[in-house]
């Protein structure tokens, strides 16, 4: 595990064995399993492909350990509600197929509220992007509303993935699993999900090369559905990405260092 990977989980462990004191496992899973209403994501993202459009997971990120701020006037509602009405680009009218919020405090400055405040101002299904290393945190995504989890393989085992993917499918919540090699990715293939992301950046060296996902693309099975993740910053990059058959993207800093995000976003998948 890298560096800042290592400190991240670091400080998950802490932040869980802190949550657990204030609210008990039982009590966490309880409050998850009374939100029975979920948000399809998955079908969201297919729907968006079938009908020859690109499906855009769109970030609602103030910070990153990369980048720094990226947005000083973040109100996450108004983010969300952009990339949901999105808006007319030269290529015709895009909006966004999902949302990823970034919940962590210490290293995006983000926090659970953003995915509520996010979430209640549109309908898209919404990932919770933070870093899961621990059952109560699977529980803990739906209590916050979560339609989708993030599984990163570099954090996780093969057991942590699979019971953290049963917990989350119990719920009714999509699953995006996270690879950046192919030792990754043939781990990630043994789980249940259809939704598999390549992510650009190395998470040890901040390096961004959509390569990466090229690399990997036809080692994914036509079953699945790959999303490209991060280093989207241009129409030459979803055009690379197009060429090469793949059409679901995570797209982050892009849009949000645009005034209009919504109109960020049609401009890049116009
Ligand atoms: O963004 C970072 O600096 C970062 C650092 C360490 C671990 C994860 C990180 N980002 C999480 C993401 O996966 C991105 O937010 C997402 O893929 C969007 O990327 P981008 O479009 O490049 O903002």
């Amino acid at each position: 595990m890298s560096d800042i990977l290592e400190k991240i989980v670091t400080v998950k462990r802490e932040e869980v064995a802190a949550a657990v004191k204030k609210v008990s496992l039982a009590a966490m899973r309880a409050d998850a399993e009374s939100r029975v209403l979920t948000r399809d994501f998955v079908g969201a993202l297919r729907g968006k492909i079938g009908r020859g459009q690109a499906a855009v997971i769109a970030e609602v990120k103030k910070a990153s350990p990369s980048k720094g701020v990226l947005r000083a006037d973040f109100i996450p509602a108004d983010i969300a509600q952009s990339y949901a009405e999105g808006n007319t680009g030269s290529g015709g009218k895009v909006s966004a197929a999902c949302l990823s919020v970034l919940t962590d405090r210490q290293f995006f400055q983000g926090q659970p509220d953003y995915l509520k405040q996010a979430r209640a101002s549109c309908d898209l299904p919404v990932l919770r992007k933070d870093f899961l290393i621990d059952p109560y945190q699977v529980y803990e995504s739906r209590a916050m509303g979560a339609d989708c989890v993030l599984l990163i393989a570099a954090c996780l085992d093969d057991a942590q993935m699979r019971d953290f993917e049963a917990i989350a499918l119990g719920l009714g919540m999509a699953v995006l699993v996270e690879v950046h090699d192919g030792a990754e990715l043939d781990r990630a293939l043994k789980l249940k999900t259809p939704l598999m992301g390549i992510n650009n950046r190395n998470l040890r060296t901040f390096e961004v090369s959509l390569d990466t996902t090229l690399a990997l693309r036809e080692r994914v099975p036509p079953d699945r559905l790959l999303v490209t993740e991060s280093g989207i910053l241009q129409r030459a990059d979803v055009a690379r990405m197009r060429d090469a058959g793949v059409h679901a993207f995570l797209v982050g800093e892009a849009v949000m260092r645009a005034p209009e995000p919504g109109l960020a976003l049609a401009e890049l998948f116009a």
